[in-house]
């Protein structure tokens, strides 16, 4: 049943009169080629910021000539800047907000001054922009939400496996070596017996920055379980990834968390595996697990490398 406020068919009357007015505007609408109709049709179309951007260019060039166009935002950690064209001396910028938010910076620049009709034209076009470019803003604070881990900031379980599958494509493709390490606190739930779920966060917490501070930036950490961590090294082979989880597995044997009478420190266990052909992101994953179990079983504190598994080719 309609809502009183829910327009429907049946209130605007039953006249056939009445719906081709409907489709008639509904394809006026559509096919109306002033820009400012064209950008509101066509903004409503993505939740990508980067397509938002792209379609604001695109369309404001109909209308002001400028050499650059340049949109800069910062959503969570990331840094991100989309630029077209070349720049000039004269620039306008804006800087987007709503209801009292801030959806980044826009800068438009030229080789000559833009005119008074012109950034009338430019603000015009921001105003329908806007709401639009605030939902794209929002859907991507929720989806990086959804792949960061809120205790340690780092990349979740859902980041590492679509992370593994794109991996194993590239890997695939352009012969590459991928390697991966598995971390897991030793003893870990004795810390937290010991001393408290609250110094065992801080400690999870500071083991997740050496972790971060003992790879490239190329290579990229994730928190994956409770104690667990892992790190994706592309271009890397087996030597080198184990140079890496050891250098990982010192940092932690080094780090200390104050818990004013004690000084509460912690060691690491990791499993190295670097991805065979074919293998797939289950099968690595496993691989990187049992070295982690073997690097458990030979007393902890220690690295261990996956056995490769022979594949029939056949
Ligand atoms: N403080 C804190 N503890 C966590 C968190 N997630 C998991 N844990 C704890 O991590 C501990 C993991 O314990 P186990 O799986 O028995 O492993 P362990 O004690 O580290 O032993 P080994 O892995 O065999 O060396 C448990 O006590 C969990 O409660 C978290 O977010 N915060």
């Amino acid at each position: 049943m309609p809502s009183k406020n829910t327009p429907n068919i049946a209130r605007l009357g039953d006249s056939a009169n009445q719906l081709a007015i409907i489709r008639q505007a509904t394809a006026d609408w559509q096919q109306n080629s002033n820009p400012f109709t064209v950008l509101s049709r066509r903004m409503a179309t993505s939740l990508v910021l980067e397509e938002l951007i792209a379609i604001f260019t695109e369309v404001l060039e109909t209308l002001v000539r400028f050499d650059q166009l340049t949109y800069r935002h910062r959503i969570g950690k990331q840094d991100l800047v989309f630029r077209s064209g070349l720049g000039g001396q004269h620039r306008c910028e804006y800087r987007l907000s709503l209801q009292g938010e801030h959806y980044g910076e826009l800068t438009l620049a030229r080789r000559h001054r833009f005119d008074e009709v012109e950034l009338t034209a430019i603000e015009q076009m921001l105003a329908i922009a806007i709401c639009p470019i605030r939902n794209a803003c929002q859907y991507a604070v929720i989806e990086q939400a959804t792949l960061t881990d809120s205790l340690t900031s780092a990349p979740n379980k859902r980041a590492l496996d679509l992370a593994l599958s794109q991996a194993c494509s590239v890997a695939e493709r352009h012969r590459e070596n991928y390697s991966l390490i598995i971390c897991d606190l030793d003893h870990f739930k004795q810390v937290n017996d010991t001393y408290g779920h609250v110094i065992g966060d801080h400690l999870l917490k500071a083991a997740a920055r050496e972790i971060e501070l003992a790879v490239r930036s190329s290579d990229q950490s994730y928190r994956f379980g409770g104690e667990e961590f892992a790190v994706l090294l592309p271009h890397t082979e087996e030597k080198d990834a184990q140079v890496v989880a050891e250098r990982i597995r010192r940092r932690i044997a080094n780090l200390t968390v104050d818990c004013g009478d004690d000084d509460v420190t912690v060691t690491v266990s990791a499993g190295v595996a670097t991805r065979q052909r074919n293998e797939s992101p289950e099968q690595w994953l496993a691989r990187a697990d049992e070295a982690l179990y073997r690097a458990k079983s030979c007393g902890r504190n220690c690295t261990s490398i996956a056995s490769r598994i022979a594949r029939s080719t056949g």
